[in-house]
């Protein structure tokens, strides 16, 4: 495949410039350097301001269903179960406070599996990354499909399996909480001695109460994880913004900060076609999974889980994405492995 970046044009193009070194000796045509002073290489493991501004939207949503629980008469006055995590199903203040509604059932409970196919058609149908519809195996769909399974693997280590018990429930007990058989009292009083039921999922299927301890929100970690996943890998594939593309900041091997635009020129992964077109298939089944997060999301601030069981989860999310979309801007032999979406 050979390298089609874009000839010089416009000054709104990506790639269309060769990027000055940053911290490096100032070179004559580094006009830019007045406008961007020299940075030091941890600002590569920094976001942009436009990534700042969409990584915002998270806590803003958690914000603002807070708010809204908070201001609803409706919400305020329900009764709210701690160990249920929810309003009591009697008392569920809407359609979406309660458990079995229909998104959280088919959407939310198997929401890696969304993902998962919104990421796949994504890879499989947008120019940018490969022959559309041809599952020619692109060094950008190689990458991209490393990326994921990075995710993929915080995703379960967090909510499935961490050598035994996931490491929310894991947190669960540690933080004092147990597996409560609450229909049978001997086995109950057993339980509490050797808490054979180490999984919340273990638990609930023997008709147990998961107690006591402190839960973070697997709906606020898997909703986070996947929808910034999908536009962290999109976003950057298919738009021109300065911020989302050529603006990050990468450490190069010798030390040197520069940003993406020129590590774009040096790899020239490019395909034909790239962002050319308008939204295909694929990001169209994204916009539409990611949208859905969105609203979920949403919910799970208003009406579930308290509020720090809410932003830990957001933290712990965060931590993971930090780990693959953002480290390896400042460690260029893993970027030499995962690569950057849109390089
Ligand atoms: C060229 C191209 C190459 C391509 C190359 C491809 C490579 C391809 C690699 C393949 C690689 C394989 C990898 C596959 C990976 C999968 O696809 S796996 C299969 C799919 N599985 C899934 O998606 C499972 C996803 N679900 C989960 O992870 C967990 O269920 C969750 C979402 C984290 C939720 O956990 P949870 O126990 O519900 O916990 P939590 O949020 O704390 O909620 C507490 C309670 O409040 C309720 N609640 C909370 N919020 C809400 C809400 N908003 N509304 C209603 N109820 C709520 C919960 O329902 C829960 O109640 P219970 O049900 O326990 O009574």
């Amino acid at each position: 495949m050979s390298a089609r970046r874009k000839t010089p044009s416009t000054p709104s193009t990506p790639h269309t410039y060769t990027e000055p070194i940053l911290n490096g000796t100032p070179t004559p045509s580094s006009t830019n350097m007045r406008n961007n002073p020299p940075r030091t290489p941890a600002s590569a493991l920094f976001p942009t301001r436009l990534e700042t501004l969409l990584i915002s939207l998270y806590p803003g949503t958690l914000l603002l269903g807070s708010i809204f629980s908070t201001l609803s008469p409706t919400t305020r006055h329900a009764p709210y179960s701690a160990t249920l995590q929810s309003h009591p199903p009697d008392f569920a203040p809407s359609y979406f406070a309660q458990k079995r509604n229909i998104f959280n059932v088919f959407f939310v409970k198997q929401g890696w599996a969304w993902t998962t196919a919104a990421l796949v058609l994504f890879l499989l149908t947008h120019p940018s990354l490969g022959p559309p519809m041809r599952p020619v195996l692109t060094p950008r769909r190689v990458r991209a499909v490393l990326r994921y399974l990075l995710v993929t693997l915080w995703w379960a280590g967090v909510t499935q399996w961490f050598f035994g018990a996931p490491l929310i429930d894991r947190g669960f007990l540690l933080t004092g909480g147990q597996c409560e058989l609450i229909k049978d009292p001997g086995a109950r009083e057993e339980m509490s001695n050797t808490r054979e039921y180490v999984t919340a999922a273990g638990c609930k299927l023997v008709g147990g109460q998961w107690k006591g301890g402190y839960d973070i929100s697997g709906h606020v970690f898997l909703l986070t994880l996947g929808s910034a996943l999908l536009w962290f890998e999109i976003l950057p594939a298919v738009s021109r913004a300065e911020g989302l593309r050529d603006g990050r900041r990468v450490v190069m091997s010798d030390g040197k900060v520069r940003t993406a635009a020129s590590e774009a020129q040096r790899e020239s992964h490019g395909v034909e076609g790239e962002a050319e077109e308008g939204p295909g298939l694929g990001m169209k089944v994204a916009l539409g999974v990611m949208g859905m997060m969105w609203w979920m999301l949403l919910m799970t601030a208003a009406f579930f889980h308290t509020w720090f069981e809410k932003w830990t989860a957001l933290v712990v999310a965060f931590t993971g994405l930090w780990a693959v979309y953002f480290l390896p801007r400042a460690v260029p032999a893993m970027r030499a492995i995962v690569g950057m979406p849109g390089v």
